[in-house]
């Protein structure tokens, strides 16, 4: 088997309020493999949301390690954490998080040109991603004029743009009904399969976690398998 494209091992974080401490991980082994999308499960403050702000070496605080990409982060200075995070993975939130004054093509270009890609490749591939996306008609349109929908289809593109490894995706149709999450999600995780990216999806909807290639679940602060996906 390839190297995972994620591994945490014995990964933990407390946050102290007061006189008060609460460990929200407590030892969390986890290995994602490349191209793998993995559901994960828990009620809302098991800690998803901590779990995936550590393996986005966004924040500080944690103890255990992270291995992204063939590389341990805890070893890197805070340059090396935003090059690897760069290089190696791409971000979905609940909440779009996109630039206001900006179109949808000139957000999914954006990270190209940070990361160095010259903006005629870049702007063809935000073009090829969002019209994958069904958004070929909404190119030229600033957020506000996209519904929540078209708005976490931008965000899904710019987080497939460099063509990351890894994308971890927090809740990433939370703010959005029933039936547009579902075909939100779906379009997610197809053009995430097709990208041959491997995925981290935090989700406290099991039918949506279903959909995905495993499912684990957050529970007193570890991590259980909840098992492949029946077939
Ligand atoms: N910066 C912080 N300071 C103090 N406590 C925090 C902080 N961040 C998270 N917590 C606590 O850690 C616990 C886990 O929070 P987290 O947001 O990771 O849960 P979650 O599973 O993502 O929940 P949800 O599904 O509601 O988003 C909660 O009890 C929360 O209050």
């Amino acid at each position: 088997m390839s190297e995972p494209v994620l591994e945490t091992r014995e990964l933990r974080r407390s946050f102290t309020q007061g006189d008060v401490t609460i460990s929200v991980l407590r030892g969390v082994d986890l290995a994602v493999q490349p191209g793998e999308i993995v559901a994960l499960l828990g009620p809302s403050g098991s800690g998803k949301s901590t779990l995936l702000q550590a393996v986005g070496l966004l924040e500080g605080g944690f103890e255990g390690s992270i291995r992204i990409n063939g590389k341990q982060a805890e070893a890197l200075d805070t340059d090396g954490r935003t090059d690897l995070r760069r290089e190696a993975l791409g971000f979905v939130y609940q909440f779009h998080h996109l630039l206001p004054d900006f179109t949808a093509i000139e957000n999914v270009t954006l990270p190209q040109l940070i990361r160095g890609t010259d903006p005629e490749p870049a702007k063809e591939r935000a073009i090829a991603l969002l019209t994958a996306l069904g958004l070929g008609h909404r190119l030229s349109h600033r957020p506000a004029k996209l519904s929540g929908g078209e708005q976490q289809r931008v965000a899904v593109a710019r987080a497939l743009a460099n063509r990351p490894p890894l994308i971890l995706a927090d809740e990433p149709t939370g703010n959005l009904d029933e039936h547009t999450a579902n075909v939100v999600l779906a379009e997610f995780l197809s053009l995430v399969r097709e990208e041959g990216s491997a995925a981290l999806v935090a989700t406290h909807n099991e039918r949506l976690a279903l959909k995905m290639d495993r499912v684990i679940r957050l529970h007193e602060g570890r991590l259980e398998a909840l098992g492949p996906k029946p077939d």
